[in-house]
């Protein structure tokens, strides 16, 4: 039987997605599994670290286990990089929109915890995005974006399997997040 199992984190940009991340890798040494997109990095952000950083070439020649089209970017989740973080933990974290959340959901529902991370007053995210250092073009963008905004809503079939965490303030989400945890570790 596989027991490895993998968290998922979704919600919309700026809601505090990689924050949870960073969390669960500090404190429980949960790594994620790392992504790979044809967007460019952001000035603190590391190849191999935060994305593995393609051309639309280069893109292409990775196995996915799904992939998307976020804010006229690619994004996909390779076989390969999952297949690496599990070698290391039996539980790992991955971040996605809600698509690809939902074929994760498809794939392998019994593998998965699936954390939405949602904010109760979306003018909030501009806030956050600007503090996070994007340029004022690339968030009006962003966050303008079909996905973005679609992302603003748990879809329904991922309503079943979804743990709602609304991050307004960072003190209750690590509460939630340790419970959530606390409660999945136990099962
Ligand atoms: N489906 C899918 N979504 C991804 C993948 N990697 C990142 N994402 C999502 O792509 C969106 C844009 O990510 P990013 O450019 O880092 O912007 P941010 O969400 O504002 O930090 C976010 O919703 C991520 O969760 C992936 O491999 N597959
Ligand atoms: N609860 C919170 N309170 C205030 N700022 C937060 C909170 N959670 C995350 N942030 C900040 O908001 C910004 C966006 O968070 P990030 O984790 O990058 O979001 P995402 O990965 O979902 O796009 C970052 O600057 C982060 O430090």
């Amino acid at each position: 039987m596989n027991t490895n199992k993998l968290l998922i984190i979704t919600g919309a940009s700026g809601t505090g997605k990689t924050t949870v991340s960073d969390y669960l890798r500090d404190t429980y040494g949960i790594a994620r599994v790392i992504t790979h997109t044809t967007r460019p990095p952001r000035a603190n952000e590391l190849n191999g670290r935060d994305y593995y950083f393609e051309t639309e070439a280069s893109f292409v020649q990775n196995h996915y286990i799904e992939s998307v089209s976020y804010a006229g970017y690619h994004y996909g989740s390779s076989r390969e990089a999952l297949q690496r973080a599990w070698q290391r933990r039996r539980l790992v974290s991955l971040i996605l929109d809600t698509k690809g959340a939902e074929s994760y959901a498809q794939v392998m529902p019994q593998q998965l915890i699936v954390l939405y991370l949602a904010i109760s007053d979306p003018e909030i995210l501009k806030e956050r995005l600007e503090r996070r250092g994007d340029a004022p073009a690339t968030i009006k963008q962003r966050l303008a974006s079909a996905e973005s905004q679609r992302d603003l809503q748990v879809p329904a079939a991922l309503q079943p399997l979804a743990h709602v965490i609304v991050n307004d303030h960072w003190t209750s989400t690590k509460a939630a997040v340790d419970q959530l945890l606390k409660n999945e570790l136990c099962q």
